[in-house]
């Protein structure tokens, strides 16, 4: 594509695979990050201003504000992101700010977290919603200890790709070498994450170039995409990638004849006719009625706030799960987990907390594991987490839990934990995986327990896997986590 430096140019962006308009229809959902003053506020201003995004009147105020402009004569980008009053006074941004722009392909959302070490959590939270995470690095400074942070926090939030922005270029000369020494650093660090996707474009902010325009008159040694191009290209992370998820957040007994169960999907879809299976009690129905709030619909899918009906009476209360049949989450009370620490007393060995998870909240206690040096990238063992410490944990319940991994859904996976002492959130954390060994918790449970309605457990019972262990199997309500379990082990 050709498109010109100059702030003026109409972007042309080639129209090309409809198909794919269509099929990312969603907006790509990103955030900037680095640390203090690599440029994220003048990057994201920029951003609106090349896309059009800026309204006439806020045009006009921003020209009217920036006291001083820069040498393009062009207005200080940055004010277009410091709206609170508060930020404009302590001259930094101080909360997560969401901003909408679009190109003729496609609509983005972004979020600008502030870079100072102290407000690690709004990163987390604008983190745990994006499809890509935009690193911004002073191209004088290089990697810096909270470029390592905050590329850590948003690939444990689960963002998968990345786009190393080298900022400032233009007060290095636009030096190649610079640009290749910066992301040979960058790249060694994101192996130790796992992070293969990354695509590093050297960049002025200030200036324009690479933004939304390219940078060639002045970086003619690059011919790589801009950011703008990087991000029509990216792809959105989905809440689909496993079955359907209800939880529960209340049961609605309008009359005799009628209950429901409301919630909006975390995940998957569902149908009239789907088998589902409602956790902990693991008891098996099938769905027939989907019911939204004015209509009766043939299918829901995530996202959508839904009351289900069910073929049978079963027990449903508020923080049960509905799901799939044939792919269920784990249940149990042992899990593990990685979390960003969020307040000042950190996370203490052995204390128990609230864990929040969508409706859901259980009292659990928390171990630390490990903490990951952000200087080495190695996890060390860790007793105790402090503030703004990235740490694995074990966690266990009193009670069941149900869980998907991170990796799996980021709404079944993600969790926060409340200090019951103070009510502060303490914790933003994601689910890695269940604990096998559950401290004695199922040690005594040598037979293997079914929880299904009875013409269901006769047809599994008279499987060939069943055929030689009948008296090892009771048929009676438990949790379908654990009969997957055993079953699992019947398998081996
Ligand atoms: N020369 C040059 N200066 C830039 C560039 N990008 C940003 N700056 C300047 O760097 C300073 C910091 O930019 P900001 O956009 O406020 O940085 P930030 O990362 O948002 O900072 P916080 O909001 O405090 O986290 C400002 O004076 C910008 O004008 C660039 O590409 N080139």
């Amino acid at each position: 594509m050709t498109v010109s430096a100059t702030a003026t140019a109409e972007v042309l962006l080639p129209i090309e695979e409809p198909a794919r308009a269509i099929r990312d229809s969603r907006p790509l959902s990103l955030i900037t990050c680095g640390s203090v003053d690599d440029g994220k506020s003048t990057l994201i201003g920029r951003l609106l201003w090349d896309t059009k995004a800026v309204k006439e009147d806020q045009a006009a105020t921003l020209h009217r504000d920036s006291g001083k402009q820069n040498d393009l004569g062009l207005p200080d980008f940055a004010l277009l992101l410091d709206g609170l009053q508060a930020e404009r006074e302590q001259g930094i941004t101080i909360d997560v700010a969401y901003r909408y722009f679009s190109t003729d392909r496609r609509s983005f959302i972004v979020a600008d977290t502030p870079g100072h070490e102290q407000y690690t959590r709004n990163m987390a939270t604008g983190a745990s919603t994006a499809d890509l995470a935009v690193l911004l690095v002073d191209a004088r400074a290089g990697i810096l200890e909270q470029t390592r942070r905050h590329a850590t926090i948003a690939s444990l939030m689960g963002i998968r790709q990345f786009v190393l922005a080298v900022n400032k270029i233009d007060l290095t000369n636009y030096d190649r070498a610079r640009f290749i020494e910066i992301v040979h650093d960058f790249k060694e660090f994101a192996l130790t994450l796992g992070v293969k996707q990354i695509t590093a474009i050297p960049i002025s902010a200030l200036k324009g170039e690479n933004v939304v325009y390219d940078g060639r008159a002045s970086m003619p040694w690059y011919d790589g995409p801009t950011l703008v191009e990087t991000l029509e290209k990216a792809t959105t992370r989905s809440n689909q990638t496993v079955g359907f998820r209800l939880p529960v957040q209340r049961v609605s007994r309008p009359g005799e004849s009628f209950r429901g169960y409301q919630g909006t999907v975390a995940g998957g879809s569902v149908k009239p006719g789907d088998s589902v299976v409602v956790l902990p009690s693991g008891m098996v129905a099938n769905v027939t009625k989907i019911v939204t709030f004015d209509l009766v619909r043939n299918a829901a899918v995530a996202g959508d706030a839904i009351t289900l009906v069910l073929d049978r009476q079963v027990d449903v209360a508020r923080g049960d799960m509905i799901v799939a049949i044939d792919s269920q989450p784990m249940t149990g009370r042992g899990f593990d987990a990685q979390l960003v620490a969020l307040q000042p007393d950190g996370i203490e060995p052995g204390k128990r907390y609230w864990l929040k998870s969508g409706s859901r909240r259980q009292r659990v206690t928390v171990e630390p594991v490990s903490q990951l040096d952000l200087k080495s990238s190695k996890w060390n063992t860790a007793d105790k987490l402090g503030m703004n410490a990235i740490g694995k944990v074990h966690l266990t319940f009193d009670e069941q839990a149900i869980f998907d991994t991170y990796e799996q859904n980021r709404t079944t996976g993600a969790f926060i934990l409340i200090d019951p002492d103070t009510n502060n959130t303490v914790a933003g954390g994601m689910i890695t995986g269940r604990r096998s060994e559950l401290g004695g918790i199922h040690k005594d449970d040598q037979r293997v327990l079914l929880s299904l309605p009875a013409d269901l457990a006769e047809k599994i019972m008279a499987t060939a896997l069943f055929a030689d262990r009948r008296q090892d199997v009771d048929v009676r309500h438990t949790s379908v986590g654990r009969a997957a379990e055993i079953l699992a082990d019947l398998d081996e």
